[in-house]
């Protein structure tokens, strides 16, 4: 696709990840309420292509949707423990206003970043830690009802049905990607949750460009690495993107170091 795929939160961890990774296979227009240094533009991105605005200004998104092919809606607040104002505001006011600003520019399609916490009630007293084990069977595949932990996985399960209505109703197109723990170079340290829930960077860029690339309706699918521990099913993730994995948190010990030298 030759049109200019429109990143909000680009100056994040999530959207740093995606840049570094494919930020010389398209052509972009970033935009986050901060200023973006030098530093967090991939090659051939200059200030002209940066917008520093909220998601929440409707104005500044239909302008910054102008033209765009597909968009990956990041900005938001990210903090599982984050007050109902903040999430409200951002996540899920900034969520609706990205939407329909895409259905005003006839963009063709959005992914938007949710969360393990829309479904982290799931993980109750009783199958947990088990369930994030390899010898347990209990999983999740993208199917199940939302079941937020906190006020921040609903607005992540209100960003979800959100884009279930704009395609409904205005048949753009969107993918719901229910983001694991990213990090960088090695999965979360002493942390069993956090490895079984892994995203590295290369399989995080790699995922949102199969977002940009494939052809989909409505879709909802976990955004994890392809983890020995995994409780979240990546088929649909193959299925319907393309999604091809190369990393295993069981290639890291429980402290993060990597196996082969341990
Ligand atoms: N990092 C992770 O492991 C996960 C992230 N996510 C989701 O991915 C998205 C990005 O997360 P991170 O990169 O980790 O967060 P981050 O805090 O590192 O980046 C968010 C970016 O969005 C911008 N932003 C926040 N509110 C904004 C607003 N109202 N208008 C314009 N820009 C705004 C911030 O300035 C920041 O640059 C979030 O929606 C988060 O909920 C979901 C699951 C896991
Ligand atoms: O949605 C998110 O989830 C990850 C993982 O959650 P955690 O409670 O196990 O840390 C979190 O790190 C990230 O900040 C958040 O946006």
């Amino acid at each position: 696709m030759d049109d200019p795929v429109l990143l909000t939160g680009a100056g994040g961890r999530v959207g740093q990840a995606i840049l570094r990774g494919i930020g010389e296979d398209h052509e972009w227009r970033l935009l986050d309420r901060e200023p973006l240094s030098a530093d967090r533009l991939p090659p051939g991105v200059t200030d002209d292509d940066v917008i520093v605005a909220d998601v929440t200004d409707t104005a500044a998104m239909v302008e910054a949707m102008d033209g765009v092919g597909a968009v990956i809606h990041l900005a938001g607040d990210p903090r599982p423990e984050a007050p109902w104002n903040s999430v409200l505001e951002n996540n899920i006011d900034g969520a609706q206003t990205a939407f329909e600003a895409a259905v005003d520019a006839g963009v063709e399609k959005v992914a938007f970043a949710s969360s393990n916490h829309a479904v982290s009630a799931y993980e109750t007293d009783a199958r947990t830690p088990e369930m994030y084990r390899t010898d347990d069977d209990y999983g999740l595949d993208g199917t199940e009802l939302p079941r937020p932990g906190n006020l921040y996985g609903v607005s992540k399960a209100a960003g979800e049905t959100l884009g279930r209505y704009y395609h409904d109703t205005e048949d753009l197109s969107v993918v719901c990607v229910r983001i694991g723990n990213l990090t960088e170079s090695h999965p979360p340290r002493n942390y069993e949750r956090g490895q079984a829930m892994w995203l590295s960077h290369r399989d995080c860029a790699h995922l949102f460009d199969r977002c940009i690339r494939a052809d989909y309706e409505y879709e909802i699918v976990y955004g994890i690495s392809d983890n020995e521990r995994k409780y979240y099913s990546i088929e649909r993730a193959r299925e319907a993107l393309g999604y091809d994995p190369e990393d295993d948190s069981a290639a890291y010990t429980l402290e993060g170091e990597p196996r082969d030298k341990a």
